[in-house]
């Protein structure tokens, strides 16, 4: 497991174009037959990501953790990133998931394995000082929230997994937002939330296009181009949102202070620097 300490904002400024990839963007999580984690000193969130195939991949237990198993002390979040419906087991019970479908597991659960041609899973996970119970959220139960428009390129649909009226969870907060054909924009107008970091996972973008994504204070912004499949790390002093050259989809997690969705500093859209 890949560990990646905590950036100040003011650090950045001095950053070129590798450096700050390196710091914040997570490619390469998903098409390995291997759990692949990296843990960020940021709300001490871990990405991870695998695809399976048909033989069951177990979610190893990284020595840097020093737990028993790897949900000693935490919870995690899993999406199907892939095309095919896949299936997660957890301390012997089965769940199946469709495409952008969500296993939340709880703290405690000691064995966890991926499986299904097809399918590729997207983790999160965030320290847990409750248990919660394991539940799957499906695209049916999501109740999804159609936001934006054509005018702004930004016709979407936001599929709340767990969060404080979902799944319910110790800290994480996640879930799947899918863009319209035509629209292009996410999360415009931006924000920031300083009780909590977020990572977001860009998929379901062809290999030769490409998302542009704004991270940075508001007043000074950086850009990271991305491609399906990866992720990037926004500390909470950082906006987050992005633009593709096409439309894509993307899961959203965050951990940190509260759970509360709406607790967000808008920025309006001339502030932006
Ligand atoms: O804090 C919330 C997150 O940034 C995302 O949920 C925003 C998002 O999915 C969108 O507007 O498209
Ligand atoms: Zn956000």
């Amino acid at each position: 497991m890949e560990v990646r300490h905590a950036t100040s904002p003011d650090e950045v400024d001095r950053m070129g174009t590798e450096e700050l990839r390196g710091r914040f963007l997570v490619p390469g999580l998903v098409g390995g037959a291997m759990v692949r984690l990296v843990y960020s000193h940021h709300d001490r969130l871990v990405v991870g990501g695998v695809t399976p195939g048909t033989e069951s991949v177990a979610l190893p237990s990284p020595g840097a953790l020093r737990s028993a198993y790897f949900l000693e002390r935490r919870e995690l979040g899993v999406v199907n990133v892939g095309t095919a419906t896949g299936r997660i087991t957890v301390d012997g019970e089965v769940f199946e998931l469709g495409p952008k479908e969500c296993l939340y597991a709880g703290r405690g659960a000691r064995d966890v394995a991926f499986a299904g041609h097809g399918a590729s899973f997207y983790l999160v996970s965030t320290p847990a000082h409750a248990v919660f119970p394991t539940r799957r959220a499906g695209l049916a139960d999501a109740e999804p929230v159609k936001l934006g428009g054509v005018e702004g390129s930004n016709e979407r649909t936001i599929y709340k997994y767990i969060h404080l009226n979902g799944v319910r969870s110790s800290q994480l907060v996640l879930g799947v937002t899918v863009l319209a054909p035509g629209s292009m924009w996410n999360t415009m107008p931006c924000h920031v939330h300083d009780r909590r970091t977020e990572v977001y996972f860009y998929f379901d973008l062809p290999a030769d296009q490409r998302v542009v994504h704004l991270m940075g204070r508001p007043d000074a912004t950086r850009n990271l181009i991305l491609a399906g499949g990866d992720a990037v790390i926004s500390p909470p002093w950082s906006v987050h949102c992005g633009f593709g050259t096409r439309n894509y989809a993307f899961v959203w997690a965050m951990g940190g202070e509260n759970q509360a969705y709406d607790d967000v500093e808008v920025v309006a859209v001339p502030d932006l620097r």
